[in-house]
């Protein structure tokens, strides 16, 4: 609860400086440790639900309610929920890739023994742009940006919680070659560092725009990083540097199991 009493603090006080969409972070109620993920698991609509959709319409805000440990059907989903300025539920997206990764004298972690993967993509459309979803890890997967630009995005967001090892050498990077390969804007709310938690984040919450310029950062500690984004300005970069439209499908297309490279003729 005093999690959640300061995240929304943070968004009165957002609102307050002209924010109309607020993104928070990955597992902001929860710590981010599968000791607590079975304690903190509730339903959607739930108890945080209830709390999201009050602060998003108390403060007259799109609210992009970070993740939180999700029970349906005896399953667990680590879920984002995003809430309109009326209170109702514009999007749900479960996190698509679980967290596993092995890096000896680094991280370990291995989401997939408690979380089932989401199967769907998630987006929705506000003040004239269509918005896609991921969680964190999800970052590291190409496709599911791609996916997202082909379905017309201009804006992905990743609530986050990059570690310690991993987040200095790719948080910022996968960010920036999102935004470029698929010209759009990146924005992601990653959890403040806490070295007494269980789960120590590299925090470092960040915007990018489509030509991968960092519009906006926040360091290791609590900080809110404010920036205005265009949608003049991603038809601008489409136009200006036109990859979108020169993809060379009769060439090769990646579609899982049929790969397909076309031969060089001699
Ligand atoms: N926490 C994550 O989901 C991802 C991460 O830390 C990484 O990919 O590295």
């Amino acid at each position: 609860m005093k999690v959640f009493l300061k995240c929304l603090a943070k968004v009165k006080e957002a609102t307050g400086h002209g924010a109309e969409l607020i993104v928070l972070p990955e597992c902001f109620n929860c710590p981010y440790d599968e000791n607590y993920f079975t304690d903190f698991a509730e339903a959607i609509p739930g108890q945080s639900s209830n709390v999201l959709s009050n602060v998003a319409k108390e403060n007259g805000i799109y609210l992009v309610g970070g993740s939180v440990v999700e029970k349906l059907d005896g399953k667990f989903y680590n879920t984002c929920t995003v809430w309109s300025p009326d209170g109702e539920l514009v999007a749900k997206y479960q996190k698509a890739h679980p967290f596993d990764i092995n890096i000896p004298g680094g991280t370990s972690f291995k989401e997939s023994e408690f979380f089932s993967p989401g199967t769907s993509f998630a987006t929705f459309d506000v003040f004239g742009f269509k918005i896609g979803l991921g969680i964190c890890y999800d970052l590291r997967f190409a496709e599911l940006a791609q996916v997202y630009a082909r379905l017309g995005c201009h804006v992905i967001i990743y609530p986050g919680a990059f570690n310690m090892t991993t987040g200095p050498l790719h948080w910022e990077l996968l960010q920036r070659i999102r935004a470029v390969d698929n010209q759009v804007y990146i924005a992601s709310a990653s959890l403040a560092r806490d070295t007494s938690g269980p789960f120590i984040a590299w925090g470092h919450s960040t915007v990018v725009d489509p030509l991968g310029k960092i519009l906006g950062t926040a360091q290791e500690k609590e900080d809110i990083v404010y920036c205005e984004l265009d949608l003049k300005h991603v038809n601008k970069v489409r136009k200006m540097i036109p990859i979108t439209f020169q993809r060379r499908t009769d060439l090769y297309d990646v579609v899982e199991g049929k790969t397909f490279i076309s031969e060089e003729k001699s």
